[in-house]
């Protein structure tokens, strides 16, 4: 098989270097791009360079189309805004795209949800490790064993991030909503604060703390009468999600257009 062409996207960020390393490391994947904001400090470096490894020869370019023009797949890890002008792209030119962005609005996942739909191969998750992924199945498993224990779901990361609850806090929201066969929209308590009354009977909580390199903790908590049941997860390194994020790409080729998950990909 040709090597798969890859354009990374957010190169400049956290884990726009993670992506760029693991695919420089990864045979059979090729460094096709590597792209961010035109008004980015890290426009014109070398992408290698700039993550920390030998120099690729690639520089960081601002230039959408260029850098998909001849790429196979995306790499993006970026903003929401960004990664539903990609998907729309993605789709006419019928590519691989791997979104690991969070914090879209259900308007933003339906543009995304519509790119699949129309030609690209999508594979988007909150998180692309597989110690999160498996957590999620032994989430629902727990929401359904446990019925009538309270689910509350605790996150912490580094002071850096911008959206809250983080895309795991809900991808672990949603397993434990399907394990109890609710919607979590309608059950889901993201803010408390002042006077709120006892705890809504069968609500999924969330709570979000920030500070510091924390690269990414999770608990799912399940409280019943006299005991707790914690769920836990804590991300060391963002290797883990980039080390996902390439596994994705690979196992997307091939594939009919679609919107895909980290589950499909791993089989769970
Ligand atoms: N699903 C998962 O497994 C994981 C998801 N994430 C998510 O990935 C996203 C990025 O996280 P992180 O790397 O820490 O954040 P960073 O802010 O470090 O990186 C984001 C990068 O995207 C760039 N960017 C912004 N707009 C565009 C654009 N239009 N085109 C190209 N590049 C753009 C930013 O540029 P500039 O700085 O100039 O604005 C920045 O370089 C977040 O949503 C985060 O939650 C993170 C880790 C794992
Ligand atoms: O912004 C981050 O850093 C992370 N974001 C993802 C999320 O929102 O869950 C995944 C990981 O926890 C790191």
């Amino acid at each position: 098989m040709a090597e798969l062409k890859v354009v990374v996207a957010g190169a400049g960020g956290r884990m726009g270097a993670t992506n760029i390393k693991a695919v420089a490391a990864t045979p059979g994947l090729a460094i096709h791009a590597a792209l961010d904001r035109p008004e980015s400090s890290a426009l014109d470096a070398d992408a290698g360079s700039h993550s920390g490894i030998a120099p690729l020869g690639v520089p960081i370019t601002g230039d959408v189309e260029a850098a998909l023009a001849g790429a196979d797949a995306i790499l993006d890890f970026t903003t929401p805004t960004s990664s539903v002008a990609l998907a729309r792209r993605a789709a006419e030119l019928r590519l691989i795209h791997v979104i690991g962005t969070t914090g879209c609005t259900p308007e933003e996942d339906a543009e995304i949800a519509a790119a699949a739909e129309s030609g690209a191969v999508i594979v988007k998750s909150g998180n692309f490790s597989l110690g999160v992924n498996l957590l999620a199945e032994l989430v629902r498993k727990a929401a359904a064993a446990l019925a009538d224990y309270d689910i509350e779901i605790l996150e912490m990361h580094h002071a850096r991030k911008v959206d809250a609850p983080s895309g795991t806090a809900l991808l672990l929201g949603e397993a434990a909503a399907d394990g109890r066969k609710i919607a979590l929209a309608e059950k889901s308590v993201r803010v408390r604060d002042g006077h709120t009354g006892p705890r809504g009977e069968g609500t999924i909580g969330f709570a979000t703390l920030r500070g510091g390199t924390v690269v990414g903790d999770h608990t799912v908590i399940l409280a019943g009468p006299a005991e707790r049941i914690e769920l836990s997860h804590r991300a060391e390194d963002r290797t883990i999600f980039a080390h996902g994020a390439v596994k994705a790409a690979l196992w997307a080729v091939g594939k009919p257009a679609g919107l895909y998950s980290m589950a499909d990909v791993l089989g769970l």
